[in-house]
């Protein structure tokens, strides 16, 4: 089994099981499975954190209604990726043993299954949510499965970076679930924009012969893994520069969050530059893959606090404070 914990390696391929390796314990049943599930809960906290920068926090229902709905778009188009992908994934060695390539499921019942999840999401939302959280989901299911994997992936090393867009639409249903989009989500969906191709990049450094072996043009097999790295710390600085702007943003507790925030972006500007400086070294695009996971759920996370009363006080008692110093 390669070894990637060592900083010292810097070129052997390894399996998705051993860059998550939680994935080799729990083995789903293949009609979940061809959902991706594993995608969903950040898709969630996403959708959470769009519904903490709006004014209001939906009622109870609706919130229910917007996580149910959207998880049901989600594995839709989860599901619809992997129909389609199912020849590419058979030719991957990270994805030979996935349900549809391996047989454990056919295409008719992940077909089936897809389009029924899809056309139960758009009712969910629209029944339990409204009609602008419906139909930004069902643009979701599209820009994923037409814009990203039909279109951009086998064409672009730049697919990740217009096919993102599918990731950061969940804050735009988040924050209509409260009635309309507003700054915030806007703010929360042009994140997720730039953290996307520095997360998925740093992926596709550590799968870069896989892609390689079945002709995918990820910006790693195209450009090679020192463009790639610059890249990612370009993309890296946007989404701590744009994280930070979520300070004049909030509606309320926006010191609270500046405050939590610099140690997630110290971390990941630490990562960023051993990658930055050692692009072959697996380990670091390990790392970093990883952090941006964790660093997306904080945020998503810190955005709920800060709507705490606690939160709020704590900030206008902070910028009091401020303001005092600074005029006396
Ligand atoms: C609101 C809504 C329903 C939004 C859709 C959200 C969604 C499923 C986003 C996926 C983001 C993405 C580009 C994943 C990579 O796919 P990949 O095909 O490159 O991954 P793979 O190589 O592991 O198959």
């Amino acid at each position: 089994m390669p070894n990637i914990i060592s900083p010292s390696v810097t070129s052997i391929t390894p399996s998705r099981d051993e860059i998550v390796p939680s994935r080799k314990k729990l083995k789903l049943p293949p009609w979940l499975e061809i959902a991706k599930p594993r995608l969903i809960p950040l898709l969630l906290a996403t959708t959470l954190g769009g519904m903490a920068l709006s004014e209001r926090w939906p009622s109870y229902s609706c919130t229910v209604a917007t996580l149910i709905g959207g998880t049901l778009a989600a594995a839709a188009a989860g599901t619809l990726n992997c129909i389609w992908e199912r020849e590419l994934d058979g030719r991957m060695k990270r994805t030979s043993n996935r349900a549809l390539p391996s047989g454990r499921i056919s295409t008719t019942t992940a077909f089936t299954g897809a389009i029924l999840s899809g056309i139960a999401s758009l009712i969910i939302l629209i029944r339990g949510v409204n009609y602008l959280a419906a139909a930004l989901s069902f643009l979701g299911i599209c820009s994923y499965v037409i814009l990203y994997t039909m279109l951009l992936k086998p064409r672009t090393s730049q697919n990740i970076v217009i096919g993102g867009i599918a990731g950061a639409i969940p804050p735009l249903v988040g924050t209509a679930a409260a009635g309309h989009i507003g700054m915030g989500g806007w703010w929360l969906f042009s994140l997720i924009m730039v953290w996307t191709p520095a997360h998925f990049w740093s992926l596709g450094l550590l799968l870069k012969e896989d892609y390689q072996s079945v002709g995918v043009p990820m910006l790693p097999v195209v450009k090679g893994t020192r463009v790639t790295a610059n890249a990612i710390t370009r993309y890296g600085w946007v989404t701590i520069l744009i994280s930070g702007l979520g300070v004049l943003i909030l509606p309320q507790g926006g010191i609270f969050y500046g405050l939590i925030l610099f140690p997630l972006n110290g971390r990941l500007l630490q990562l960023l530059y051993s990658l930055k400086r050692n692009p072959n070294n697996l380990f670091h695009a390990k790392s970093l893959f990883r952090w941006s996971i964790l660093y997306l759920f904080c945020i998503c996370f810190l955005l709920i606090l800060s709507r705490s009363p606690q939160a709020a006080s704590f900030s206008q008692q902070t910028l009091t404070l401020i303001i005092s110093n600074w005029s006396s």
